[in-house]
């Protein structure tokens, strides 16, 4: 059966104005807005909740520390309501864990968000990963580090549409699979290495899809994710 897929907007920039219009823009088609590190650290965290507003809010800070600094990092931003969180799963076992156990801590249990461990950027190929260490390749690592966000109790991951197969086929239904690295047909891939279209992803079994400049640096944004979120539903 074809899962639904949720479109995710990646409000890129490091403007206010722009971020809030964006976000007027996309609200009729997408699910959640996702505010990271470049409008945060030029914005602030009280124009990453104004722009949120009442919209879902994917807070992308892809938190990598030791244990004990995630762990109070999360407590520092609770106050913002996510409705997702990220973390690099490669920050270890340990370290997950304690985002978990803040989670628990800091939000009440009906408002916790859903803690996503990104694994493998999808800017990286394998020979990018290479140069870091990693010699098996972008799935094999992305299987590894996915086995241990579930091992540490995390809700679900980031990773390519390229993964979402052999996730899906090693951890079964139950986490939360969200793919950035989409880019509609005929669109710029810029940095983006393991890519796909929406459709191809929704089909992979993504739960979410996430996608900026496609939308934001398109003539007409709103158009832009109308499209998206249309080839999603068909
Ligand atoms: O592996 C990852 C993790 C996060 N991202 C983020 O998603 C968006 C993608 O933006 P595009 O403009 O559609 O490329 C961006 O905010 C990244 O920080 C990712 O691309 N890959």
């Amino acid at each position: 059966m074809k899962r639904k897929t949720g479109l995710i907007a990646a409000l890129d920039t490091q403007n206010a104005t722009t971020a809030q219009a964006w976000a007027q823009a996309v609200a009729p088609s997408a699910g959640a807005v996702k505010l990271g590190l470049e409008f945060a650290y030029a914005a602030g965290f009280q124009a990453v909740a104004d722009v949120a507003g009442a919209t879902p809010l994917f807070l992308d800070l892809k938190l990598h520390d030791i244990p004990n600094t995630v762990a109070a990092a999360i407590k520092s931003l609770s106050t913002l309501r996510p409705k997702m969180l990220t973390l690099h799963a490669s920050g270890g076992l340990a370290m997950m864990e304690a985002a978990r156990k803040a989670c628990d801590e800091a939000f009440p249990a009906d408002a916790r968000p859903a803690l996503l461990a990104v694994t493998v950027l999808t800017s990286l190929d394998d020979h990018a990963l290479e140069q870091t260490g990693v010699m098996d390749g972008a799935r094999a690592q992305v299987l590894r580090l996915g086995k241990l966000g579930m091992q540490a109790g995390i809700d679900g991951l980031v990773c390519s549409a390229h993964e979402l197969a052999p996730l899906r086929d090693t951890l079964g239904d139950a986490p939360l699979l969200v793919t950035p690295g989409i880019r509609p047909a005929g669109s710029q891939a810029g940095d983006q290495k393991r890519i796909m279209t929406p459709r191809q992803a929704s089909e992979a079994g993504a739960d979410w899809i996430v996608v900026g400049r496609p939308i934001t640096q398109a003539a007409d944004p709103a158009a832009a994710a109308a499209a998206i979120a249309a080839e999603l539903a068909a």
